[in-house]
């Protein structure tokens, strides 16, 4: 692989990504090949059935678990091969989270937050930078409150600019509005667009939401581990037809 698409250069190149959850008889194949080339300032979108590998995929993707076999490069770098302290250095620069819960920590303030993986890493954001930030998220009058205190929405927006604020090379989001009511669904989608067109953010979302899946670039449907069918940016109603054309319910 040349790790170009479109003329660009990927972001995220994995070749033949095979993982086997267990051994022997009750060995899981829960990715049987997989290869994907994610180019940057794009919007991608992973779709499928529960049990298809979505969040194996990703999981390999961002380095937090390895494959059998087959290999993942995040920015040039071969990330199966590398040992525990380097692979943690490499997500901190490259790869942001977003979660379905969330997952912030609930005694610190939304804006401690948002700063949490730069603290971690020993690094101050550029003020400048985080100041639009919190007003693009809309969390400008939030910056003191502790999670319990705010909407899931506004959870997810502090969830959003932590993932945003270090500007790394890829946002992986799982189910980013799978706990969210559909409003508040299209605010958040609007928000990741936002961060793509404005920003140049490289996306990869996992959604079982047909909706969420129009504001992608490109849309990725994985069945029994296999990826089987992609479309560029598509419409709700072609993506719900290939999902029913495949039987991927
Ligand atoms: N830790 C594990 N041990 C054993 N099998 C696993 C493990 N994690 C996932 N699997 C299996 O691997 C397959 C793929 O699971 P995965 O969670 O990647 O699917 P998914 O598409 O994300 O599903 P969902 O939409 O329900 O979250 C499933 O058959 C699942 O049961």
């Amino acid at each position: 692989m040349e790790g170009q698409l479109n003329g660009q250069t990927s972001v995220v190149l994995a070749d033949d990504v095979v993982r086997v959850y267990g051994e022997g008889d009750t060995a899981v194949r829960a990715l049987r090949g997989v290869s994907v080339d994610i180019a940057p300032g794009q919007l991608t979108a992973v779709m499928g059935p529960s049990g298809s590998g979505k969040s194996t995929l990703m999981h390999i993707l961002a380095g937090l678990d390895k494959p059998t076999s087959g290999s993942v490069r995040i920015d040039g770098t071969e990330i199966t091969t590398l040992g525990d302290n380097d692979l943690t250095r490499l997500r901190r620069k490259h790869i942001g989270f977003i979660f379905q819960f969330f997952n912030l920590l609930p005694m610190l303030t939304a804006r401690d937050n948002v700063l949490l993986p730069m603290t971690i890493a020993g690094e101050k954001p550029d003020p400048a930078f985080f100041d639009e930030l919190i007003d693009r998220v809309g969390l400008r009058d939030r910056l003191t409150h502790r999670p319990a205190e705010l909407s899931g929405g506004q959870q997810q927006r502090v969830a959003i600019a932590r993932a945003l604020v270090s500007r790394p090379t890829v946002i992986f989001a799982d189910e980013p509005t799978g706990n969210l009511d559909s409003r508040t669904s299209g605010e958040i989608l609007n928000l990741m667009r936002a961060s793509v067109d404005d920003y140049g953010q490289t996306t990869v979302m996992v959604t079982h939401d047909a909706r969420a899946a129009t504001m992608a670039d490109r849309v990725l449907f994985l069945a029994d581990g296999e990826i089987v069918k992609e479309t560029g940016q598509a419409s709700q109603h072609e993506i719900l037809q290939i999902i029913d054309t495949l039987d991927l319910q």
